[in-house]
C-alpha cells in the first residue's frame, strides 16, 4: 500500500527556503520525492493533499515521560503518545522514572510491548542508572540494552555520588550505550522550588541557585572525559552549564545537551505568582540572563535539540500549593508551535534551523534511522499548518494532564497530520 503526500512545502537546506514537493511512501519508507510540478499518477494510492503546508520529517522528542507504569492517572503510553502525535512528534524516548522504576529487563519488555500493542509513535525506553533510582547500587546494564533500553538515567534526581557516576559512565562506555543525567546537586537546593533571582528575592523564599545544575555538568564533563563515555546532559537551564558544556566539547569531550522550549521562553520573571503551580517545574525557571545563554548555546550547537520534557501531573496534583506540587510541566502539544511562533515568526532562526534541531540533531546524536526526509528513510512525516493562528487550549489536550503555564498564548504553527512507518496516525 502506498500513499503521496501531494504538494507539500518542504525545507531546503541549500537553497533555505522552502519547495514544492510530492513525496510517495511506500512500506514505510520514503519511496520518492519528486518536484511539486511534477504530475503523478496516484493509482490506487492513498493521497494526502498538504498544499500550503509545512512536510517534514517527523519531530523527535528524546526526553518524555509516559508515567507507566504505576502513575497512569498522569499518563499512561496510548494518551502518551496520542499526546506526542498531536503535536507532531513521531519518535519519543521515556524516562524511567515510573512506578516500579524501569530498573529490570521485564520493565524495559512491559514498556516496549505495551507500546507496540497501544503507542501510536515510536517508544523507546529509558533504563535507570541505578536501582529505584536511589543511587546506591548500579542497575545490570548489559541485561537492559540485551532488553531494548537505549541509554541510562536516573532522570527526576541526580546521581549524588562521584564513584557512582564514574562507575556508570565506564560500564556505559563498554556497552557501547550513552549516559543521560538530570543534572542537580541535592545539597544545593533542600526544598526550594523556584530559581534564585528576581521573584525569589521579590516573595522572600528560598532560592535554587544556578551551581545546583552547573556542579553536575562540571563533574560528569570530567568523568566523561575520563571514561570516554557519549554523556548527555538534561534540559540545560543555566548559563554556567552552557559555558562548561562549550569548553568541553572545545576540547573533545563526547558530551551533547539538550534544552526545553520553556527554558527558551520563559525566566523566573514571568511568574504570575505563588499560587499557579503550572510554573513550577525542574530545573526551574532561571533568570533572564540564563535564558539569553540557553537560547545563544542552542544557536552556536553547545547544544545539540530542543526535547519536551513532558511531565504530566494531574490537576489534583498542581493543586496542593505550590510547596507539595510535584514538579513538571506538559509539552507535546504546545512545542512547535512555541518555537515557531517565538522565534521563526520573529525572524530570530530560520525554520530549517528549528526543524533540525527537532529531526536531524537528536536522530544524529542518538543514531536513529529517522529525522530526514530522503528517499529510503523511514516514512515518519509531520504536516504543518504554518497559517492558521490559535491559542493555547489546555482543555483540548489529547494527555491525559493538562499542566502548561502557556494556556492562552497566541500561536502559529499546529501540526494536522501525523505519519508513522507511512501509515497517518493523526489527523486533524
Ligand atoms: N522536569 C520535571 O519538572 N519533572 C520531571 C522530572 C525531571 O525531568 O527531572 C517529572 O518526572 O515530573
Ligand atoms: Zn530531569
Ligand atoms: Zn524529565
Amino acid at each position: 500500500m502506498s500513499l503521496w503526500i501531494l504538494n507539500g512545502s518542504v525545507w531546503n537546506n541549500e537553497s533555505n527556503k522552502l519547495e514544492s514537493k510530492h513525496i510517495r511512501v511506500s512500506d514505510g519508507v520514503i519511496a520518492e520525492i519528486v518536484d511539486g510540478g511534477t504530475s503523478v499518477d496516484t493509482g490506487s494510492s492513498e493521497v494526502v493533499n498538504a498544499e500550503g503546508k509545512l512536510v517534514s520529517a517527523g519531530f523527535i522528542d528524546m526526553h518524555v515521560h509516559l508515567r507507566d507504569p504505576g502513575f497512569e492517572h498522569k499518563e499512561d503510553i496510548m494518551t502518551g503518545s496520542r499526546s506526542a502525535a498531536k503535536g507532531g512528534f513521531t519518535t519519543i524516548a521515556c524516562m524511567p522514572n515510573t512506578r516500579p522504576v524501569i530498573d529490570k529487563p521485564e520493565t524495559v519488555q512491559y514498556v516496549l510491548d505495551k507500546a507496540a500493542r497501544e503507542g501510536i509513535v515510536k517508544v523507546l525506553p529509558y533504563a535507570a542508572i541505578t536501582k529505584n533510582e536511589l543511587g546506591r547500587e548500579l542497575t545490570d546494564f548489559a541485561a537492559l540494552k540485551e532488553a531494548g533500553a537505549i541509554g541510562f538515567t536516573d532522570d527526576g534526581v541526580g546521581v549524588q555520588n562521584a564513584q557512582m557516576m564514574k562507575n556508570a559512565m565506564a560500564l556505559a562506555k563498554s556497552l557501547d550505550m550513552p549516559v543521560i543525567a538530570h543534572c542537580e546537586d541535592d545539597s544545593l537546593v533542600e526544598g526550594a522550588w523556584a530559581s534564585e533571582g528576581s521573584f525569589s528575592r521579590k516573595h522572600g523564599i528560598k532560592g535554587i541557585p544556578n551551581e545546583s545544575e552547573a556542579i553536575h555538568v562540571g563533574r560528569d564533563v570530567l568523568l566523561a572525559e575520563a571514561t570516554g563515555v557519549h554523556y548527555h546532559v538534561c534540559h540545560v537551564s543555566t548559563e554556567q552549564s552552557v559555558r562548561l558544556i562549550r569548553l568541553a566539547k572545545s576540547i573533545g569531550v563526547k558530551v551533547t545537551a539538550e534544552v526545553c522550549p520553556h527554558h527558551l521562553l520563559l525566566s523566573d520573571e514571568d511568574i504570575p505568582g505563588l499560587d499557579d503551580a503550572n510554573w513550577k517545574m525542574n530545573p526551574p525557571l532561571r533568570t533572564p540572563r540564563d535564558v539569553q545563554a540557553v537560547i545563544e548555546g542552542l544557536e552556536d550547537g553547545t547544544i545539540d535539540m530542543i526535547v519536551t520534557d513532558h511531565a504530566p501531573h494531574s490537576a489534583e496534583e498542581k493543586a496542593r500549593g505550590v510547596d507539595l506540587a510535584p514538579f513538571g510541566i506538559v509539552g507535546f502539544e504546545t512545542a512547535f508551535p512555541l518555537l515557531y511562533t517565538k522565534f521563526v515568526q520573529t525572524g530570530k532562526w530560520t525554520l530549517g534551523f528549528l526543524l533540525q534541531r527537532m529531526t536531524v540533531d537528536p536522530a544524529r546524536v542518538f543514531r536513529l534511522p529517522s529525522g530526514k526526509l530522503e528517499q529510503g528513510a523511514p516514512a515518519d512525516i509531520t504536516i504543518v499548518d504554518l497559517e492558521n493562528e490559535r491559542k493555547v487550549d489546555p482543555q483540548t489536550f489529547l494527555s491525559k494532564s493538562n499542566n502548561t503555564p502557556f494556556g492562552g498564548w497566541s500561536l502559529k504553527g499546529w501540526p494536522v497530520t501525523t505519519i508513522v512507518n507511512g501509515k497517518v496516525v493523526w489527523s486533524e
